[in-house]
């Protein structure tokens, strides 16, 4: 993994934009966008730049279950704002949390992912050391499925929203073997409530119960720390 550490997450999203825009350059044509409040400032790079999306296609990670596109809690929701609204893309893909059939709704997504293969996907990391929503315990087969979220992870959610009982419990994410299929991930991390997550995914085993961990079986991975997410790392 190519592990750059930057002083802080604006640094960092500096960082990121400047991958967007290489892979731009080499004619990268299909983005893996992810939520979260960790891609925000790359996308804000983003969208300060002239780099034009207009012919690109970008799928995102995952999605809610139960939250429609226009609840300002929804994934969906939060690429308007944050990116397509500045940013349109020719096709933009999310899941369909709303989706009667959600079996049907994964198949209809990994069938997008495999005609649409990914050649830039941005990161987050979950606390957990999830990805995506593949919490720990995802087998690394795993494709675009249906998520019972863990209690960690709705807790760290609940910050978004008013109530607690609001938080959704469950997502439809893709899988982890979809996502390594991607050409180059970058994954960023700041703060230090990511540091053992971090810690785990670099230094660790490559192991179901930290999703991340994957990732070293991936051979063009980039990674955007500040201090405080890699202060737990042995080997700077
Ligand atoms: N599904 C998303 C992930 O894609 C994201 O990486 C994670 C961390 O969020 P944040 O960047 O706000 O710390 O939150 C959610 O679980």
């Amino acid at each position: 993994m190519n592990i750059i550490i930057v002083k802080n997450a604006v640094e960092g999203g500096h960082e990121g934009y400047k991958l967007f825009a290489e892979a731009k350059k080499n004619g990268a044509h299909v983005f893996g966008l992810a939520t979260g409040s960790t891609p925000i400032t790359t996308y804000q790079e983003i969208v300060a730049s002239d780099l034009d999306f207009s012919d690109s296609i970008s799928i995102n990670l995952d999605e809610y279950v139960g939250l429609a596109a226009d609840n300002e809690q929804s994934y969906n929701y939060f690429m308007h704002k944050n990116l397509f609204n500045q940013k349109p893309f020719k096709q933009s893909y999310l899941p369909n949390g709303l989706a009667e059939d959600l079996e049907a709704e994964a198949k209809r997504y990994d069938k997008i992912i495999a005609d649409n293969p990914i050649d830039l996907q941005i990161l987050g990391i979950g606390r957990n050391g999830h990805i995506g929503f593949n919490e720990p315990g995802t087998p690394q087969d795993s494709k675009t499925h249906r998520v019972a979220l863990t209690q960690s992870t709705i807790d760290a959610n609940a910050r978004f929203f008013e109530h607690e009982e609001d938080v959704p419990k469950e997502a439809l994410s893709m899988g982890l073997a979809s996502i390594m299929q991607s050409k180059h991930i970058l994954l960023e991390a700041y703060g230090e409530d990511k540091a053992d997550a971090i810690k785990g995914m670099i230094e660790g085993p490559n192991t179901p119960d930290l999703p991340a961990s994957i990732l070293q079986g991936h051979g063009n991975v980039t990674v955007i720390l500040d201090e405080a997410a890699a202060s737990k790392l042995t080997n700077k």
